[in-house]
């Protein structure tokens, strides 16, 4: 309990107890370890904060000597920083030197990696999944900790409500539970939790912002800088930082969400409606159009409000001051750091010539956001809604009536829910193509299931059998996946893979660039072509088990395609994949415990 014991020596203690199989010793370091590396992050945020609002920037107007007195309270924030820090850690706590290393492992919760292990072997199952979870909501490309994890799931003691991320911040918890009490249509407690999911993310931000004030970037530097040129440095490492801060917020269990923000705001339109508040609903469009402003689907749902309170004010939906400030400030500063990047970017040793922005003032002027100017691209409200590739909430118009509407109409909103999940997979699929498009039911394709770069990584493993080969047979002639072809149609017996209700096919090369031919066919029963999909890396189709389909021949090179499917049948669920894996963590438990302290950090189980 010695006070003057900090974080980066209570890990080092953990690793070493971790080392020595002391498995008691290591879960009480690193416990104490997280505790005091919070305590010290939230001190040090704490200290900031205070200094700015005790001298917030000044701003007299210009006078010879602004500068001096810009640079002036500078060194003020700078006293009260030292002072502060003093005061917090002098007597209790020892002001130390951090390796940043030791930061950086911290921020990728590098201690629960260690925990996991030890409550294993402490045999507590419940600790040990909590610790892998939260240590993969931080990693989620942590292959050996989702294999252990895999493994936990098949012990009889495991329970999914075992999957806590005890690091969740407030604004997750909030986000989460919103989003579950809009699928249970209570909407009192989607405005409650979403409303107090954004106050906290406000914080959030506000401290990651706080937090880059140390985010210094001495490799920039030459060994004798320039005053300005160091200024100009530490000023665009600490933008660089701020940057980032969305990509490091906008995540619900460990995954990122593109429309994070502004789907608080979708939720929040559909909410404050359901619930008799016009006003709120109308601010949450404008909201959402801040971040969005091209949504059709909510351009469309601001005339359906417009028409509804039969007003054009458009002073309804002037977002909320929050979100205005926030964008406004991203937005400026993107504009410094552009700068920044472009202009010193030595091009073969080459400094851009001059330009004259290169000595114009920072244009502060944000352009206002254009609430006035914001129609849809088709100004009939009465065509098919096409759904925004970006809104998580996908509000839709239907003919039934709503008695709570404020103002008689004949169209009410309708939610379409979106899943959490499906929530999360958006940023992979971008759209999914249905049945209509390839003239049949349970028939689909999506694209971008493999992003572009996944795909170049992919080919690279590629070895390509260059052959000519002029077939015009079938490569894989028509059938279904889950019966067998006769006459009087297709018979779910064995050999069939019976118990294949789903199957999807993923691309993994391109048609004309690695081979010729290929096609993927839907057929009807008599064998005619219906549609055709052409392989491309990183499409996806999909269709039921007993959908007529197959190959058009491949005519030159190599077709590389992932083939899935899917069962419902419970006796099937997982069982090859779960049978693999338990094999496997068994192979790796006992070398593990062969050749455990041989190695300092065994990563298996
Ligand atoms: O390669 C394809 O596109 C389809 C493969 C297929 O239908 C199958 O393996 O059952
Ligand atoms: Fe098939």
């Amino acid at each position: 309990d010695d006070p003057t014991i900090t974080y980066d020596q209570l890990f080092k203690w953990g690793k070493g107890e971790y080392t020595m199989e002391n498995w008691y010793d290591c879960v009480a370091y690193m416990k104490r370890a997280i505790e005091d590396y919070k305590y010290y992050k939230d001190e040090v945020l704490w200290c900031r904060e205070m200094c700015f609002r005790q001298l917030p920037p000044y701003t007299e107007s210009d006078g010879p000597q602004v500068e001096l007195a810009i640079f002036h309270r500078f060194t003020e924030r700078a006293l009260c920083l030292v002072r502060c820090k003093l005061d917090r850690f002098g007597s209790l706590r020892p002001p130390h030197e951090v390796d940043p290393e030791v930061d950086e492992a911290f921020a990728k919760r590098k201690p629960y990696h260690y925990m996991q292990f030890c409550h294993w072997k402490l045999n507590d199952l419940e600790n040990a999944v909590k610790a892998a979870y939260t240590f993969l909501i931080a990693n989620p490309d942590d292959q050996m900790m989702g294999e252990n994890l895999g493994y936990y799931a098949t012990l009889p003691k495991y329970s999914p409500k075992m999957l806590v991320d005890l690091e969740e911040a407030p604004y997750q918890k909030l986000y989460l539970a919103g989003v579950q009490a809009y699928e249970e249509e209570d909407w009192v407690q989607v405005i409650d939790k979403l409303e107090r999911s954004l106050e906290e993310y406000w914080i959030a931000d506000e401290m990651c912002r706080l937090g880059c004030q140390s985010s210094v970037d001495w490799s920039a530097l030459e060994v004798a800088p320039e005053y300005f040129v160091f200024i100009a440095s530490m000023h665009a490492a600490v933008l660089r930082c701020i940057r980032d801060c969305p990509k490091t917020l906008d995540r619900i269990r460990g995954k990122y969400l593109n429309d994070f923000l502004p789907s608080h705001y979708n939720y929040l339109q559909f909410a404050y409606w359901k619930a008799n508040r016009g006003r709120n609903a109308c601010q949450s469009v404008g909201t959402y159009l801040l971040f969005e402003p091209d949504d059709e689907a909510m351009l469309e749902n601001k005339i359906f409000y417009e028409n509804s309170f039969a007003t054009k004010d458009q002073d309804l939906f002037i977002p909320t001051n929050d979100a205005m400030a926030y964008i406004k400030r991203l937005k400026l500063e993107a504009r410094s750091l552009q700068f920044v990047e472009e202009r010193f970017k030595f091009v073969d040793g080459v400094l851009p010539s001059e330009r004259v922005d290169d000595r114009k003032p920072l244009d502060i002027a944000v352009p206002e956001i254009d609430i006035y100017q914001q129609t849809p691209s088709t100004q009939d409200a009465e065509s098919t809604k096409v759904s925004s590739k970006h809104s998580s909430v996908k509000v839709s118009k239907s003919v039934e009536k709503d008695e709570n509407a404020l103002k008689s109409t004949e169209t009410a909103f309708e939610p379409e829910m979106d899943r959490l999940e499906r929530l999360q997979l958006q940023k992979g699929v971008q759209l999914v193509k249905k049945e209509r498009e390839l003239k049949g039911d349970l028939r689909f394709f999506a694209d971008k299931v493999l992003t572009r770069a996944e795909c170049d990584a992919l080919l690279q493993l590629e070895v390509y059998l260059l052959e000519e080969d002029d077939r015009t047979d079938l490569s894989h002639p028509v059938h279904a996946d889950n019966c067998i072809l006769r006459e009087n149609g297709c018979v779910k017996e064995q050999p069939a893979m019976v118990w294949r209700d789903y199957s999807a096919i993923l691309y993994l090369n391109d048609a004309n660039d690695h081979f010729d031919g290929g096609q993927f066919i839907f057929t009807d029963d008599d064998g005619n072509v219906q549609a055709e999909v052409r392989p491309v890396c990183g499409r996806m189709v999909g269709f039921s088990g007993e959908t007529l389909h197959g190959v058009r021949a491949v005519r030159r090179g190599t077709r590389c395609v992932l083939a899935m499917w899917m069962t419902l049948d419970e006796e099937y669920h997982e069982r090859e994949r779960l049978d693999a894996q338990q094999r496997l963590a068994h192979i790796e438990l006992r070398s593990a415990q062969s050749d455990e302290g041989a190695n300092e950090y065994a990563d298996v189980l």
